[in-house]
């Protein structure tokens, strides 16, 4: 069966009307909902600063209060993200007979491959993007079926990517163990260490006609430990704070880390996972390349043990992976 593409839907839509599968409730328009003119802003943390002090502190206290921030300076050359811009963009200006190729397989259990999110939404509303999921970390993982061939840079382009990306990863968990009290490899190694998957994600979003009605992701937080995210220059992300949505805005060559569930969950609460969404464009493609770091499927997910003790009660259930990330598409409660 064919599957319809937000692009192909977004081609076809030239006029302003959208299909109804789109227009979102009046609660969760973009257009109603969103705060402008308050200076409140994801914040910005200098990777290069001097004071080593100072740039762990503000990791922590993003971690704590947002559970979102944006880094520069973080060691990524900017060749290397531009790069990995210039592929996927390539990948999704393909023919497209030749996008299907990497189509997720009807019925697969994996997440992997192009796609079209079906709403599992409360209100069945659709969200206005394209994706491809691949995996690119550890070795074992990886199904190099879903990376496309073309262009022919695509795969040298990614690896790239991902090792500087595990540099980052790892400054990442020294500072976030360290801001828990702990030693400074022990949060990584208490999620599994060189382990973890990367899954990478490209999303799509088609210029849209009536932006201020649609949402490109729905309001939802990360199941991932972290997500560190390379954004196209088309501004689109919001995050959620005290209830209101804020626009994050963008900042050349910087990566944006989301605290995910597992994060939130092995740091027993003290970090925060980031309620998002993202919004379109009128005129512009928007695009974006989330990494989730990732537990494997069977690895059982709790609060650190040594963050636990009597006067600090575990606040979630030890699972295994799988098992939340069943309940949490499921919309079951954990
Ligand atoms: O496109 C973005 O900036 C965010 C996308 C996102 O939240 C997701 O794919 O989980
Ligand atoms: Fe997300």
């Amino acid at each position: 069966m064919e599957v319809l593409r937000v692009q192909t839907v977004a081609s076809k839509s030239k006029d302003a009307t959208i299909p109804a599968m789109f227009v979102r409730p009046e609660t969760e328009q973009p257009g109603i909902t969103t705060v402008h003119g308050v200076n409140l802003e994801v914040p910005i943390i200098d990777l290069n600063e001097a004071d080593e002090g100072k740039v762990l502190q503000e990791i922590v206290e993003a971690c704590k209060d947002w559970g979102m921030f944006q880094i520069v300076n973080h060691g990524i050359p900017s060749h290397v993200i531009s790069k990995l811009q210039n592929v996927g963009k390539e990948f999704f200006e393909l023919p497209q007979e030749e996008k299907e190729l990497y189509a997720k397989p009807a019925g697969s259990a994996s997440i992997e491959g192009y796609g079209t999110k079906i709403t599992n939404e409360a209100n069945g509303k659709n969200g206005w993007v394209d994706h491809l999921f691949h995996k690119i970390w550890p070795p074992s993982s990886i199904n190099y079926r879903f990376w496309p061939k073309n262009p022919p840079s695509y795969r040298e382009v990614n690896e790239e990517y991902r090792k500087y990306l595990q540099g980052v990863v790892d400054k990442l968990f020294k500072s976030m163990s360290t801001g828990l009290g702990l030693q400074e490899n022990e949060l990584k190694e208490g999620a599994n260490g060189d382990e973890m998957v990367y899954l990478l994600k490209i999303n799509y979003y088609p210029p849209c006609p009536c932006p201020d009605l649609v949402l490109g992701v729905p309001p939802h937080t990360d199941m991932s430990y972290l997500t560190i995210l390379v954004p196209n220059e088309v501004q689109g992300l919001q995050a959620s704070r005290n209830g209101h949505w804020y626009d994050v805005k963008y900042v050349p060559n910087a990566l944006i880390i989301h605290i995910g569930d597992q994060m939130e969950i092995l740091s027993n609460g003290k970090y925060k996972a980031v309620l998002h969404r993202t919004t379109v464009n009128k005129e512009e493609t928007r695009m974006s390349w989330p990494v989730f770091i990732e537990p494997q499927a069977e690895d059982e997910v709790g609060p650190y043990p040594k963050l636990v003790n009597q006067d600090n009660p575990p606040k979630y259930k030890t699972k295994k992976y799988k098992d939340y990330a069943y309940c949490k598409l499921n919309r079951i409660p954990q």
